[in-house]
């Protein structure tokens, strides 16, 4: 029987939910491009509750215990006297999300000798040293498409919060005041604006085609250069590369994986070549930016805003320096959390655990690395280092 250790984020600080501020949530058919939706054999849970915290247990405790399973949740996950640190050491499968990784670095990953899957409860993988994985023959799958959506909605929310200065508007009401001319001297139309993404895979191509309606001007970059018809549809001005792309564009949006690429490519330099009053949105690795270059660019007002999701480390410390820069928009890794997407990554490891036990074949578009080398979606969009 197999050990399956699952961290998970900690449950509300006022206790698992009793109800919902909806009974359903809607069912999509299918995902943008095709993809089907996770098609496990069955669920024991119900879309809509929360799955992703402790208790929600990912809907799985029934099944894998069912079938003899040692099934362990945690959110204990940092140090060395964490319960993940012991409870690793034995485990054959490790599950965790983005939103509250189980960093498996090079070191954990030697320790880890029983480890032979490691999933990823949503998208993006780059909490696992990839290099090890693949040095160790470990499988790594991640529930790929799940929450795009999820995701391309919040980044246009944080589009428009920064742009039209929604968030300090918002707290002078709160605070019982009514400050016009503070609230509109940093507000703006997104209309006519200039929006580029880097990256334009499944989220940041999302994000062109939720942006269209706004009348704005569209650009991309993109290791893959997205087709005639889907340029033309979007009309989209495609840059050869980051450096071009920030130099047309007021808004630009981040929608890459963290790799050796990517790895703070964001950084005091970049920033400098971007026109003055840039907004930032990140919604896909805080490591893809460099921290201080981002506070420093907020303050000097170059940059006019910046609103992540995402941070590095996570989660993040009580006095990392974003949660208190100026004009940010700053959420904590929960837009791929929405309970709508809870249903589909759950559905979604619960169909790769099905055809990891039976011995079938994990569908190629949820694999990162198989046998030794980067696979499926990882192959499309990771490198390792060299
Ligand atoms: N905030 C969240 O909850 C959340 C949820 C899902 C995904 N994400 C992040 O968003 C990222 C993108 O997700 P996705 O589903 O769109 O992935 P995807 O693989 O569909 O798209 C990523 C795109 O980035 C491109 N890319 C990679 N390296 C590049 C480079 N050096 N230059 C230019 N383009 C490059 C790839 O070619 C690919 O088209 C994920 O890797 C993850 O880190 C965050």
């Amino acid at each position: 029987m197999a050990k399956v250790l699952c961290v998970l984020f900690e449950d509300p600080i006022t206790g698992y939910p009793k109800n919902y501020p909806k009974e359903d949530i809607p069912t999509i058919q299918n995902y943008a491009g095709g993809q089907t939706l996770p098609n496990p054999k069955s669920i024991d849970f119900k879309p809509g509750h929360l799955l992703g915290s402790v208790s929600g247990e990912l809907g799985l405790k029934t099944y894998l215990e069912k079938l003899g399973h040692n099934f362990i949740v945690t959110a204990d996950k940092e140090g060395e006297d964490s319960l993940f640190e012991r409870e690793m050491l034995d485990a054959e499968i490790i599950i965790s999300q983005p939103f509250w990784p189980a960093y498996l670095t090079e070191e954990r990953i030697a320790k880890a000798k029983k480890l032979k899957l490691v999933i990823t409860a949503g998208i993006g993988s780059d909490h696992i040293d990839l290099n090890a994985a693949i040095e160790k023959k470990i499988t790594v799958a991640e529930v790929t498409n799940s929450n795009s959506i999820s995701v391309a909605e919040h980044a246009v929310m944080m589009i428009l919060s920064l742009v039209r200065n929604y968030i300090s508007s918002y707290d002078y009401v709160v605070k019982g005041g009514w400050n016009i001319a503070d609230c509109v001297s940093r507000a703006y139309d997104l209309e006519g604006m200039n929006v580029g993404t880097f990256g334009a895979g499944r989220i940041g191509l999302a994000i062109l085609k939720r942006l269209k309606p706004f009348d704005v001007r569209l650009h991309y970059t993109d290791k893959y250069r997205l087709s005639a018809e889907t340029e033309k549809e979007l009309n989209l001005t495609y840059h050869e590369n980051i450096e071009s792309l920030v130099k047309s564009i007021d808004v630009l949006t981040i929608n890459c994986p963290l790799h050796p690429e990517t790895d703070e490519i964001i950084n005091e330099q970049l920033i400098q070549k971007m026109r003055k009053g840039t907004y930032l949105i990140n919604t896909a690795r805080g490591k893809i930016c460099n921290t201080d270059a981002v506070v420093n660019a907020l303050q000097s007002g170059h940059l006019a805003g910046y609103a992540g999701d995402v941070w590095y480390p996570q989660p993040a410390p009580r006095n990392h320096p974003w949660r208190t820069m100026p004009h940010h928009g700053m959420t904590s890794h929960i837009s791929g959390a929405t309970l709508s997407a809870q249903a589909r990554y759950a559905s979604g490891v619960k169909e790769i655990l099905e055809c990891w036990f039976e011995n079938r074949s994990i569908r190629t578009d949820y694999l990162i690395v198989q046998n030794g080398q980067l696979a499926g979606a990882g192959a499309h969009a990771y490198t390792t280092k060299n």
